[in-house]
C-alpha cells in the first residue's frame, strides 16, 4: 500500500522549537491497522516527530494527512477529533485524581470509545487500584492508565511515546499482549521505542530517525538484516 492510501501519511514535516529547528523533512505513512515503530538515538526527533503530527509544536510546516484530510494546520483538540490519541513519553496521569477519576475524565470523541467495563476487564490491575491516586501508582500501573485512559475517547489512531520506559521486564511483556491485543481490536498504532527487541516483536515496519528525519525502513521480515543494520544506528 502506498502512502496516498495510508491511513496517516506525513510529507517532508519540519518543526521548530522556538529558533530551533528540529524535524527536517519527516516523511512516513502508516496504514490502516498496522503497528509502526519509529527507532532512534536519544535526541533524533521520534517525540518531536509525535508531538507535531498530533498538532502540539507551534510551528511546523510539511504535509500530515489523516483518512485523507490535511491536519498540518489544524490545532490540537481538532486533530484529537480527526480520531488520533497520543500518550506522551511522561504519561500525563493526573496526580490528584484516583484511577476511576482518570478514567472518567477523558472526552469521547470517537464512534467507539471503550467503556470503564471494558478498559477495566483490559487491565483487571487498574480495577484493583481504582481508589488509588494517580501518584501512588508504579510506572507500570501508570503506563497501563496512560493506554487505558486514551482508548476511553474513541480515538482508533494510537501514538505511543516510549510506553516501555523505566519498566521491569514482566512489564515490558504484558505491555507487549495488550499492544497485541489493540492491533487485533482493529487499533492502529505508531510507537516511539528504545527496546529494539520488544519493537521488533510488534511491529510490522519501523522507521529509523536520524537528525530529524527518517532514514532508514526496515520491515520486520528483513529481522535478522534489519538488527545488524539497527545496531548501527543505536550504536548499540
Ligand atoms: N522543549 C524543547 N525545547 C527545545 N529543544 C527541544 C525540546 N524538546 C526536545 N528538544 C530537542 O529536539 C531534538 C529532538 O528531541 P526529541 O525529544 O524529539 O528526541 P527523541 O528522538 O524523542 O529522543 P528522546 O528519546 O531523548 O526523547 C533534540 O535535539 C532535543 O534536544
Amino acid at each position: 500500500m502506498t502512502a496516498d492510501t495510508a491511513m496517516l501519511s506525513v510529507r517532508n514535516l519540519h518543526a521548530w522549537y522556538g529558533e530551533s529547528h528540529v524535524l527536517h523533512g519527516v516523511t512516513l505513512h502508516v496504514n490502516r491497522g498496522e503497528v509502526v515503530t519509529l527507532l532512534g538515538r536519544n535526541g533524533a526527533g521520534k517525540s518531536t516527530t509525535m508531538r507535531a503530527i498530533m498538532g502540539l509544536m507551534k510551528k511546523r510546516s510539511g504535509s500530515i494527512t489523516y483518512e485523507g484530510r490535511e491536519a498540518i494546520t489544524l490545532p490540537s483538540h481538532q486533530i484529537a477529533r480527526m480520531g488520533i490519541a497520543y500518550c506522551p513519553e511522561h504519561r500525563g496521569i493526573f496526580s490528584r485524581l484516583d484511577v476511576q477519576e482518570n478514567l472518567e475524565l477523558p472526552p469521547v470523541i470517537g464512534a467507539y470509545p471503550l467503556t470503564l467495563d471494558r478498559v477495566q476487564a483490559m487491565f483487571p490491575r487498574l480495577l484493583e487500584r481504582r481508589h488509588s491516586p494517580g501518584t501512588k501508582l508504579s510506572g507500570g500501573e501508570q503506563q497501563m492508565l496512560a493506554i487505558a485512559r486514551i482508548l476511553r475517547t474513541g480515538a482508533r489512531f494510537l501514538l505511543l511515546d516510549e510506553p516501555t520506559e523505566g519498566l521491569a521486564p514482566i512489564i515490558v511483556k504484558h505491555l507487549g499482549e495488550i499492544i497485541g491485543s489493540l492491533q487485533s481490536m482493529g487499533f492502529t498504532i505508531l510507537l516511539v521505542e528504545q527496546n529494539f527487541r520488544f519493537a521488533s516483536a510488534l511491529a510490522d515496519r519501523h522507521y529509523v530517525v536520524e537528525h530529524g528525519r527518517v532514514v532508514d525502513e526496515i520491515a520486520s521480515g528483513e529481522l535478522a538484516a534489519g538488527s545488524a543494520r539497527m545496531r548501527v544506528y543505536l550504536g548499540v
